[in-house]
């Protein structure tokens, strides 16, 4: 990990938010290394979610790691916090200096192909508190990340490729839904990891 190359990106978003693409913060042998590593110490669950009363459960898998077991409710459904692996801890450390902002909990998302992916939403649950940092790192098939304001509707994409950061600042939870959306044109599987921060065990 190149801990000095903090040339700062730009800013994807052209108002109302700060989103910057870091690139590649991990090369490809430690992110494959990392993506495999993921794959089998990881506790993956299919996430689930209740939507007007009716149980789903996504091909997605899910975690949720943390410095505590904390609780984290969102599509109606509360996850315990798992205790951090070695890896996380490891790639944490890497996020958290590129980052320049601590992190106390991990949701990690596992996409088998390009027919799964996440639909439009705001990470803005009570439990993140107001202009929280939300990361993505990346480990896989490169996929596609795209934002759309919430009132004009204006969308910004980019390219999230293996080994990649994306740091998600300021007011844009609040003004913008972000959305990882499903192609034909991936076969290959994608892990997301999310750090965030929690600052207060909520009830929604
Ligand atoms: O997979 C990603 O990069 C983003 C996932 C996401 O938006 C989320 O977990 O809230
Ligand atoms: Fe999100």
């Amino acid at each position: 990990m190149d801990l000095f190359n903090q040339d700062v990106s730009t800013n994807l978003l052209p108002y109302d938010g700060t989103v910057h693409y870091y690139g590649k913060i991990l090369n490809e042998q430690e992110a494959n290394y990392y993506f495999d590593r993921l794959m089998e110490s990881i506790e993956w669950r299919h996430d689930e979610a209740v939507i007007y009363g009716k149980h789903y459960t996504t091909k997605r898998k899910v975690a949720w790691y943390g410095d505590k077991p904390y609780e984290y409710t969102y599509s109606n459904t509360t996850k315990k916090a798992l205790a951090w692996t070695q890896e996380l801890k490891q790639l944490k450390t890497w996020v958290e200096e590129k980052a320049q902002t601590q992190f106390n909990s991990c949701l990690l998302n596992l996409y088998h192909d390009g027919s799964e992916g996440m639909a439009y939403h705001s990470d803005s649950e009570k439990s993140l508190g107001t202009n929280s940092v939300i990361t993505s790192l990346s480990l896989g098939a490169d996929r596609k990340f795209t934002f759309k304001h919430k009132s004009n509707k204006q969308t910004v994409s980019t390219i999230l490729e293996n080994g990649s950061l994306l740091v998600m600042r300021g007011t844009t939870q609040n003004h913008w839904l972000h959305r990882l959306p499903p192609t034909k044109k991936v076969t290959r599987p994608r892990i997301s990891l999310t750090f965030r921060t929690i600052v207060s065990e909520q009830i929604n």
